[in-house]
């Protein structure tokens, strides 16, 4: 034996029987471990143990999952530490290499040093080393050369960090090791806090994919870093329980109520409101919009931690008494998955969508003036894999002496000055596609005959045509109008009703919504410019939150890219809101005519205002031209509109 490896055995055998030692507390402990428990002999030197190919097999397979989400936080943190001859291993719970990253240069030496794919490195197997004292411990630590209980491997340093599953049980192992390292241990302080934070990450992007239906919580002792790299996170599901979470995330809940953090079963099931203190309908005020510094969360033993909010995929199962409505498992095509945030009726109307999406079926949607109708329309299309094109008709727009030529089309030589070719008509257009037919109750009754004719024989018959060319189009149209009382009325034939009412979706107005939050977030994402998306002040928030809108998403969406365009800073203040937000009128339902009047002085009142132009109208109400036009027509104008030039549209 060499005199190195003697002193090496004599300082154990010493330590183990009490004496003395300047080596850290984890390493004497892994020391005692090796002779009490393990029953290893420190003279004996073995070489490192590679596992053969069969069972590293079946150790990858069982950690295949695991491989794949660590494997960018993986690569990422060997580019960072390639250069310095670093190795990086990735450990099952067992201490087998599942993954495996260095030098190809170095591939001879690191295989013999045991630093190789399905090297096994549990301390039973391979005494005291950085991957066994770290699965035994649960602590991230080095193992620097001599603190090696085996003499084979004392030219090694090894810094490993655990890798918890969302569960709370130790999954993996994160090990970075060198061949060869300066003498003194403090060198591997870099290394140690490099795996440390990878392994968060890992552990995080883990606990984002097995809980995307549900809430996950970021938090964060400060918050300079909390919407990007966190230190903790939990999942929460929708009826508030603990559902999952990463280590730092159980130390945290753990130290808030007085439990142990290695004893899961302890978390896993509790409500969240026993270390923290927030209810379930308080995750929403702590998403992106707000600015991190104002989104904090007191636990239970009165840390203060700073939050990130990141709300389900789909509406969690179990978060509202009639959530059974929502076919949690039936997955929405991606057209029609960014429609909605958390809102159980707006994620029910959608699964209805989807499962009506592929039928050719007419789809009647119902909804309040800008509440999404046609951006519905344009989804449910997209999700049908229709080939053809969507076309859009305004039935209340389109002026009633020219609305027959538009929608069949005519034969040349039909019109004088019609074009001298003929035009197709905007049902043609929509052969093979989706034909929108918006507000239509405003379509007069004679083409409401014709519009049944083409529905019925699937043909279309362009004006001055003797036969009508086969079209294949499906229908969706769409009314704020009670089609029914129409037809009771007179105003709206019965049987055209019934066949374009075989499925109706009502899309429910804003203010009955309860994901303002997420859609704000959407719009102010989509209607900023790249990286530069500003978050809302508190006052603004509120503003947004105690606002009627009467003109549903249309008007949420003016209101905010008026605030983005106006915002000076990286928040948008309650100034940059439009001034009907901030006198915090309630606003009114433009849709109703609500006998009082008040229906008609809010759009008459604007108009007024804007000297009748309708256009900036009906900018400012946040409503198409055409729905103003509607009010005009339904209404009248009182008198002092009447004063303005109402016919100017610009
Ligand atoms: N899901 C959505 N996310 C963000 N903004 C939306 C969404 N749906 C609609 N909007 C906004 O609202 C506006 C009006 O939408 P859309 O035209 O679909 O409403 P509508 O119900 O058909 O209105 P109208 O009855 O007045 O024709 C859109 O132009 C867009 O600015």
């Amino acid at each position: 034996m060499q005199s190195s490896h003697v002193a090496h055995v004599q300082e154990i055998e010493a330590v183990c029987l009490g004496s003395l030692s300047q080596r850290d507390a984890a390493v004497v402990h892994s020391w005692r471990r090796c002779i009490e428990h393990h029953r290893l002999d420190p003279a004996q030197a073995c070489e490192a143990y590679i596992v053969p190919d069969a069972q590293l097999r079946e150790h990858r397979q069982q950690s295949e999952a695991l491989i794949n989400i660590a494997r960018s936080g993986l690569e990422r943190l060997y580019q960072q530490v390639a250069g310095l001859n670093y190795v990086l291993l990735l450990s099952d719970s067992k201490g087998v290499a599942v993954d495996f990253l260095g030098a190809e240069g170095q591939r001879d030496a690191l295989r013999q040093a045991g630093l190789y794919l399905g090297s096994e490195w549990s301390e039973q197997r391979a005494g005291t080393c950085a991957v066994g004292a770290c699965l035994q411990t649960g602590e991230a630590l080095t193992i620097h050369q001599s603190d090696h209980f085996d003499h084979m491997h004392t030219p090694l340093s090894c810094t490993a960090a655990p890798i918890y599953h969302h569960d709370g049980e130790l999954a993996a192992v994160l090990d970075l090791s060198l061949l060869q390292s300066p003498q003194a241990k403090a060198s591997q302080g870099l290394a140690l806090h490099l795996a440390n934070a990878a392994t968060r990450r890992i552990e995080l992007a883990n606990l984002m994919a097995c809980h995307r239906q549900e809430w996950v919580l970021c938090l964060s002792l400060s918050p300079e870093f909390l919407d990007i790299d966190p230190e903790a996170a939990v999942a929460i599901d929708g009826a508030g329980r603990i559902k999952g979470m990463t280590h730092t995330g159980a130390r945290i809940l753990a130290r808030a109520a007085g439990l142990d953090w290695r004893k899961p079963a302890g978390l896993l099931g509790q409500p969240m409101t026993r270390f923290l203190h927030l209810e379930t309908d308080q995750l929403p005020t702590l998403m992106r919009y707000r600015p991190a510094q104002e989104r904090v969360v007191m636990a239970r033993d009165g840390s203060v931690l700073f939050a990130h909010a990141i709300e389900p995929r789909r509406a969690p199962a179990g978060r509202v008494a009639d959530v059974g409505r929502v076919e949690a498992d039936a997955a929405l095509p991606p057209a029609l998955q960014g429609l909605a945030g958390c809102d159980v009726a707006m994620q029910s109307m959608l699964a209805r969508a989807a499962r009506l999406a592929t039928r050719d079926l007419p789809v009647l949607l119902q909804g309040e003036t800008g509440s999404g109708k046609e951006y519905l329309a344009r989804a449910i299309h997209t999700a049908s894999g229709r080939q053809g094109n969507f076309v859009a008709i305004n039935c209340a727009a389109l002026p009633e002496s020219l609305i027959e030529s538009e929608l069949f089309g005519y034969l040349a030589g039909t019109y004088t000055g019609g074009a001298a070719r003929g035009r197709v008509g905007l049902i043609e257009a929509a052969d093979g596609g989706t034909l929108f037919l918006d507000e239509i109750g405003d379509m007069p009754l004679a083409l409401q005959s014709r519009l049944l004719r083409v529905l019925a024989e699937s043909e279309v018959m362009p004006l001055g045509a003797r036969r009508g060319k086969p079209v294949d189009i499906r229908v969706i149209s769409a009314t704020h109008q009670d089609l029914g009382t129409l037809a009771t009325q007179g105003r709206f034939r019965a049987d055209l009703l019934y066949r374009l009412n075989a499925a109706v979706l009502s899309l429910p107005a804003l203010r009955q919504r309860t994901d303002i939050e997420w859609l704000v977030q959407q719009i102010v994402q989509r209607r900023s410019v790249e990286d530069d998306v500003p978050s809302l002040s508190p006052a603004a928030w509120q503003a947004l939150q105690a606002y009627h809108w009467p003109g549903n998403l249309r008007e949420l969406d003016n209101a905010l890219m008026l605030a983005i365009a106006l915002a000076d800073g990286p928040c948008i203040e309650v100034h940059d809101l439009p001034e009907v937000l901030r006198a915090g009128r309630p606003g009114l339902s433009l849709d109703s005519k609500t006998g009082d009047g008040s229906a008609e002085a809010a759009w008459q009142r604007v108009l007024q205002a804007c000297g009748g132009n309708v256009s900036a109208a009906a900018r400012h109400l946040g409503i198409s031209r055409s729905t103003l036009h509607r009010y005009i027509r339904r209404d009248g104008l009182d008198n002092g509109c009447a004063n303005g030039d109402t016919g100017r549209d610009t």
